[in-house]
């Protein structure tokens, strides 16, 4: 059976987490560029775990300029089994209130300026993204938030938008009334998309900090009030992954959902028309169908 090591992306908010044994942060260089900070190494309960600030530590990155394919490269390069994606976000329903957890599981993806896929001209993969996040991973997470007694909500849809403006309220009023999202976030994707790819278990955890610009009680959102209420948020976050390792235990049993075989069958491209050079750029992501 395989080890699980833990990764966690820390969004907003969120640029360290304590408690951790032999902790280092650790230089990972890949080759899609430099990921957005050092990767803190250590073991919390015995289990592995990684944590990358997705923004850097100081918050330098724009949602933009994220490295995204390096971040997720340098994970899996580690040995990461598990992701935890940590985020910040807007709500577009009255009882996701500020506060409280939602566990995403689906995304409209609306970001426009973000290299979105791994592979390419001389490997060509398709990946199913059909249920783009791990059922096993929520469940633990949700495990976790009850023990510690946050309010979490099982299930939603997040728009991911390019900002890094918040939304118009026409705008917010669409992804709300039309397109029936639920929450909305300028991260997810494609981190999302990338590491199933990567074939790695990922399961966000989005944590409201306002209502977005619809709420007719709520005006326009406000950074002063979202840094406030992500302060508490970041706490949470803190407790609910200090819980993680002692729910998902040390031993991995494979995902019973395929993620770690999204690339089974996924890649068309002829063995003998294969780009050497984007071959061995995938050597993390999918050296274990390629190789
Ligand atoms: C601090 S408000 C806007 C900012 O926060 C979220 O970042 P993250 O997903 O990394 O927590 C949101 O997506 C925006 O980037
Ligand atoms: N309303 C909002 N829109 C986009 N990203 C956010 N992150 C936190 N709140 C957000």
């Amino acid at each position: 059976m395989a080890e699980t090591f833990i990764g966690v992306i820390g969004g907003s908010g969120v640029y360290g987490i304590d408690g951790l044994e032999g902790a280092e942060w650790r230089a990972v260089a890949t080759p899609w560029g430099d990921p957005s900070d050092q990767i803190l190494v250590g073991r919390l309960g015995g289990v592995p775990i990684a944590f990358l600030p997705r923004h850097g530590r100081g918050h330098v990155h724009t949602p933009t300029t994220v490295p995204y394919r390096a971040n997720i490269d340098a994970l899996k390069r580690l040995g990461v089994t598990d992701v935890i994606a940590v985020s910040a976000c807007g709500s577009f329903r009255e009882e996701m209130a500020p506060g409280d957890f939602v566990l995403v599981d689906q995304f409209i993806d609306r970001t426009i300026h973000r290299e979105k896929s791994f592979f390419g001209p001389g490997c060509v993969a398709h990946v199913s993204l059909a249920h783009p996040t791990c059922a096993r991973l929520a469940d633990a997470v949700a495990e976790a938030a009850a023990a510690e007694g946050i309010r979490i909500h099982r299930g939603g849809t997040y728009l991911a938008m390019e900002g890094p403006l918040f939304s118009t309220q026409a705008e917010s009023k669409l992804y709300r009334e039309v397109w029936g999202c639920d929450v909305i976030g300028m991260t997810n994707m494609p981190e999302a998309a990338l590491a199933r790819e990567a074939e790695l278990c990922y399961c966000p955890v989005a944590m409201v900090t306002d209502y977005d610009s619809w709420h007719p009680d709520h005006g326009a959102v406000d950074i002063t009030a979202i840094v406030a209420t992500l302060t508490g948020n970041a706490d949470n976050a803190r407790a609910l992954i200090r819980r993680l390792p002692g729910l998902l235990g040390g031993d991995r049993a494979p995902c019973p959902h395929g993620c770690d075989r999204a690339l089974d069958h996924a890649v068309l491209t002829a063995p003998e028309r294969r780009d050497p050079a984007l071959v061995a750029r995938l050597d993390a992501v999918a050296g274990r169908v390629l190789a």
